[in-house]
């Protein structure tokens, strides 16, 4: 089983264009088996066959390494930080880690437990740059780069809370299904859309997307309106 995961893994990492190296592909398959391990403890995901994780969780999260790999090279960072809010088990933060390791990934929840499982993630799979908080997301206070998020709540609920997290020339990378036109309309006037960008998940018939917002007076708004 573990080698089919593995393989599976690995097709779905070249389908995306990824390439990691044989410890981030460990570290990856290091981290499904804690899922699997300590969901029933820690009641992280309802999604619990191992080849459904991989792709539900793993690969789904992996879809979005590349635009956020692009979004950080476009910042052009020293050391970039990112809070994936309402991370529960670690989706998409532990695989961002994973897969960046020069980015600082802080993955805040409300449930204690799950904070405290993403702090033994980052300890067992050697990730410095992983941090569980155990908090509400209103209460943070950043800077933080890119605030991302992936089954979490409605556009205008997930900026308004996390507003106050984002530094001034930050962005929120919101990971959804089907295009959530609603939800877009809904958006208050001082939120921009510059970016909506599909995602294909290897193995997975499903629409998903990326939905990429900024503050209204962010200094690059009106360029990268005209381009979105
Ligand atoms: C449906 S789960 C999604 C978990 C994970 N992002 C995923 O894709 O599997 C939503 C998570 O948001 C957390 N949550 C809800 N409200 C929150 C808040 N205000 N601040 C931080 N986390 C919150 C919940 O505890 C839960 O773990």
């Amino acid at each position: 089983m573990t080698g089919a995961l593995r393989q599976n893994l690995e097709a779905g990492v070249r389908a995306l264009g990824l390439s990691l190296t044989e410890t981030q592909v460990d570290q990856l398959l290091a981290f499904q088996a804690l899922l699997q391990k300590w969901n029933r403890v820690y009641n992280l995901t309802a999604v619990r066959e191992p080849g459904e994780m991989l792709t539900h969780h793993l690969l789904d999260s992996l879809a979005a390494v590349p635009a956020l790999q692009r979004e950080l090279a476009g910042q052009s960072r020293e050391a970039p930080r990112l809070l994936d809010v309402g991370s529960g088990g670690g989706l998409p933060g532990v695989v961002f880690a994973i897969c960046l390791p020069q980015l600082a990934v802080y993955c805040v929840d409300t449930v204690a437990k799950k904070a405290a499982f993403i702090q033994q993630a980052a300890a067992a799979l050697r990730l410095p740059g992983l941090h569980g908080i155990h908090a509400r997301v209103e209460s943070l206070v950043g800077p933080f780069d890119v605030v991302s998020s992936r089954a979490f709540a409605s556009l205008k609920d997930f900026t308004q809370w996390s507003h106050a997290a984002l530094a001034p020339q930050g962005v929120w990378l919101a990971m959804k299904g089907k295009l959530p036109q609603d939800e877009l309309a809904a958006l208050p006037a001082g939120v921009e859309v510059f970016h909506v960008e599909p995602l294909i998940v290897p193995g997975l018939d499903a629409e998903r997307c990326i939905v990429w917002m900024r503050p209204h007076s962010h200094p690059n708004g009106a360029a990268a309106a005209a381009l979105a």
